[in-house]
């Protein structure tokens, strides 16, 4: 379970989260759905420890994340925004380093790898340096990495950038697929609404807040359109124009 209680963090003057809560239980997916510049990457960065919010807590499996980052982040997997995998060393490699980062032995580390290739196809692949892949195969190879220490929370940040559809169809039925063979908490990040797919749970933000958060049928009602898609501009337009009053009258 994923728990953030109340999180903000500014740069400067830019107030980029201003009291995000939200929960993702196990077993769940959730879409973070946020236009460019909501505050999608500096939730992720608070989640994944790499910085610390100005006031507020985030607790990975019950663990938090501030006073004990080593233990939270341990049960955390992230794919991030920007492809991270070194592109001159080989798949299996990369994996290893990866495994060795989070002190698994090493018989076990070969086995999990081997158990990752199998299931997103790259078996024969394993020798080939990242810099040979498609961009498809590379986030694979991200999420194998990601899942390799058996997270209870595994953040997506927009992983789908740059990928053509097949491609994205296929990262998502992967991560079904290892939901289906542990309840992890899932929060996937993306600023396209077509994304949303069959999650369980969305959370919209804009401009640092949460506007909305429940079940597809509860967004649509809380934003108060037909539509999610017409839900979240008029929402995210209204938000807008709310930007500067003081007594924040969406949140
Ligand atoms: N290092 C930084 N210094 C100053 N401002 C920043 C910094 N990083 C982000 N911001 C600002 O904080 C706000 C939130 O940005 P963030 O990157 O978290 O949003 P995002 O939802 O991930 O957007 P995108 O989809 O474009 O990546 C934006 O106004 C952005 O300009």
């Amino acid at each position: 379970m994923l728990s953030v209680r109340e999180v903000s963090k500014s740069y400067g003057a830019v107030k980029a989260l201003d009291r995000v809560s939200l929960e993702v239980a196990a077993g769940s997916f959730c879409v973070l759905l946020g236009p460019n510049g909501a505050g999608k990457s500096t939730l992720f960065q608070l989640l994944s420890g790499l910085f610390v919010p100005d006031g507020g807590e985030i607790f990975i499996d019950g663990i938090p994340v501030r006073r004990q980052p080593a233990r939270a982040l341990a049960r955390l997997g992230v794919v991030f925004q920007q492809q991270a995998l070194d592109l001159d060393l080989s798949i299996a490699r990369n994996l290893l380093l990866h495994a060795d980062l989070h002190g698994m032995p090493r018989a076990l580390a070969r086995q999990r790898i081997e158990e990752g290739l199998v299931q997103f196809d790259l078996a024969a692949h394993g020798g080939r340096k990242v810099r040979e892949l498609s961009g498809g195969n590379r986030r694979r190879v991200e999420l194998i990495r990601a899942m390799l220490h058996r997270p209870a929370v595994l953040l997506m940040d927009e992983a789908t950038v740059g990928l053509d559809l097949p491609s994205r169809r296929a990262l998502r039925s992967h991560i079904s697929h290892c939901m289906q063979q542990r309840p992890m908490a899932v929060l996937w990040a993306t600023h396209w609404i077509e994304e949303i797919e069959d999650a369980g749970q969305v959370v919209v933000l804009h401009r640092g807040r949460v506007l909305a958060d429940g079940s597809q049928q509860a967004v649509i009602a809380a934003l108060g359109e037909p539509t999610l898609e017409q839900g979240f501009f008029k929402a995210a337009g209204l938000a807008a124009t709310h930007t500067n009053n003081p007594q924040g009258a969406l949140s």
